[in-house]
């Protein structure tokens, strides 16, 4: 087997949804390369996208979402509509096929951000969590989650200064650093009440050692071996 080849046979592997999470900074972004790069070489098909985005719709939305100004309700609709659409359009189907889905944010990111950061209703968003990622084949109140969370967690102060002068800030990037801070809280909340999904990995540790850590949760689930069925 090539190392870009796909699995031989659908029913040698599970799809796989891994999410990709942390404050603005926090250093998601050539890490989600490696772990594709990682996953075709073990055999894998994979799909990488993001939110808010991953259709041409969601990525129409998510252009609105970072840039015009908006209350948290609008904001919380709209990245569940795009959520929606990158669901039925692309995740589901990737997942159907056995494939690997690398997603950068997924719905932690929503109570992190306009629930913890914008102090919106969690409960509200998580009726909109229901009704987007139902999924009653599964039975009543099953939802569609990603079966690991990665999440970079670093200091806030240390994320902004790798933001400075990085690029020009969205909304989201030109909050202040209290706003962050109650989004990493938010992000910590979540992690404490999954840990089974959540990984978190110390990203105020330079590049390499990030990156060793990524790959060691995801070997640890034995979701990296070539030949290995996924259980
Ligand atoms: N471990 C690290 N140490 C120092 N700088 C980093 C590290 N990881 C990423 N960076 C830099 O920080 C900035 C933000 O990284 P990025 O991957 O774009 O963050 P995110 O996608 O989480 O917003 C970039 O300039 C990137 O090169
Ligand atoms: C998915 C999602 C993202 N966001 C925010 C977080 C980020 O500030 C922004 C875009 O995320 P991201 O794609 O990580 O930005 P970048 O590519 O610039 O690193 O949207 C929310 O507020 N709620 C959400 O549900």
């Amino acid at each position: 087997m090539t190392p870009s080849s796909p699995v031989s046979s659908p029913a040698a592997s599970r799809g796989l949804f891994i999410s990709f999470e942390g404050i603005d900074g926090a250093g998601k972004s050539s890490h989600i390369q490696g772990l594709h790069d990682a996953f075709l070489a073990a055999g894998r098909r994979v799909v990488s996208t993001r939110e808010p985005g991953g259709t041409p719709l969601a990525e129409k939305l998510r252009a609105l979402f970072l840039q015009e100004p908006m209350d948290a309700l609008t904001e919380a609709l709209l990245v569940f509509a795009g959520r929606r659409d990158h669901l039925q359009q692309v995740i589901e189907p990737a997942l159907a096929r056995g494939d690997v889905v690398l997603c950068d944010r997924f719905t932690d990111a929503t109570f992190a951000y306009q629930g913890a950061g914008r102090g919106f209703d969690l409960q509200v968003l998580s009726v909109l969590e229901h009704m987007v990622q139902a999924r009653p084949e599964l039975g009543e109140g099953a939802l569609r989650q990603p079966d690991l969370t990665i999440w970079f967690d670093l200091p806030t102060e240390v994320a902004a200064e790798r933001l400075a002068g990085a690029r020009a800030p969205d909304r989201f990037e030109a909050e202040p650093q209290q706003f962050f801070a109650r989004v990493a809280a938010g992000y910590a909340e979540r992690a404490l009440a999954q840990p089974g999904r959540f990984a978190r990995i110390d990203s105020h540790q330079p590049k390499p050692a990030v990156w060793q850590a990524v790959r060691q949760a995801v070997e640890a689930r034995g979701w990296l071996s070539a030949s290995r069925e996924e259980g």
